[in-house]
């Protein structure tokens, strides 16, 4: 049996798992199971905490989508996991390792946390797009968007920007822009109404998981990818169905994402056992 955390950002959930003890395989049919909100625990991404892979750090954490996929970066999930860290040690700041980069976090007022997501990579190939493109003008359509830009926060961003997000089809739009070839490692895709210089209204759907009540990744490649095309300023409210980020482009290159955390409820799972039984 592992114990597990039910945690979230927004209302972006996660089960997340401790593998500092001891290492926790999971094949991807265990996080296919693990994340399946009927035949598991459910939840938007699989968390797993693990000890420290560089000096400096106080944990490497690895970010698996629903459909068993690895992700470089998770905002929301940064914001849960150092607070949860920050909480076990009395701390008031910690440094996470993933794939995407070091990422630093520290306590603010009111129970938020704020998370250095480093720097947005802006050239094609960070990206990555399959091909020399510009970034800021991305030639993809499909029904009522068109020319997005992209980003990477250590995963691919695509932000459309549209007159009214709620008039979208974001399930259909999503899935087929997800998988479009430009995108070899598919893409997030965030559809952004600018309501002014300093708040973006955004939904999202996210590589391997879907349509989710917030994407901190993606609120970050928004108020990027806004100021980009000189729609926004540098720092902004992100209003995601979920709730409120606020995201700062810094001078220095370096984004700022400060939001929530939350941890539902706790758990002991049999892992082999939810993956054989959602293969039966
Ligand atoms: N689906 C994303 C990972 C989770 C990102 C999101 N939950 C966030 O808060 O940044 C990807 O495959 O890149």
């Amino acid at each position: 049996m592992v114990a597990f955390r039910k945690m979230h950002g927004l209302g972006n959930d996660f089960v997340v798992l401790d593998a500092r003890p001891r290492p926790l395989p999971l094949p991807a049919e265990t996080v296919r199971a693990l994340a399946d909100r009927r035949r598991g625990v459910g939840c938007d991404q699989v968390i797993v905490i693990e000890p420290p892979r560089s000096p400096g750090t106080d944990a490497w954490m690895t970010i698996r989508n629903p459909d068993g996929s690895e992700a470089e970066a998770c905002g929301n999930a940064t914001r849960c996991v150092a607070a949860l860290l920050m909480d076990e040690a009395g701390k008031d700041r910690v440094a996470l390792g993933t794939l995407g980069g070091t990422l630093r976090a520290e306590r603010r007022p009111g129970g938020l946390v704020a998370v250095d997501m480093g720097t947005p990579r802006l050239a094609w190939h960070e990206i990555p797009l399959a091909r020399e493109m510009d970034t800021l003008h991305l030639p993809l359509a499909r029904d009522g968007v068109s020319d997005p830009a992209a980003c990477s926060m250590g995963n691919p961003h695509a932000t459309f920007f549209v007159p009214d997000v709620a008039a979208l089809d974001i399930a259909t739009l999503g899935l087929s822009l997800e998988h479009d070839p430009l995108f070899p490692a598919r893409a997030n895709i965030g559809f952004a109404q600018v309501v002014a210089p300093d708040r973006i209204r955004l939904r999202m759907w996210e590589r391997g998981a879907g349509i989710t009540l917030a994407c901190g990744s993606g609120a970050c490649a928004a108020v990027v990818n806004a100021h980009r095309r000189g729609l926004a300023g540098r720092s902004a409210a992100v209003v995601l169905d979920g709730g409120e980020l606020n995201i700062a482009w810094g001078e220095d290159g370096r984004v700022t994402m400060t939001g929530p955390v939350a941890e539902v409820f706790t758990g002991v799972i049999d892992l082999p056992a939810i993956a054989e039984a959602r293969a039966a």
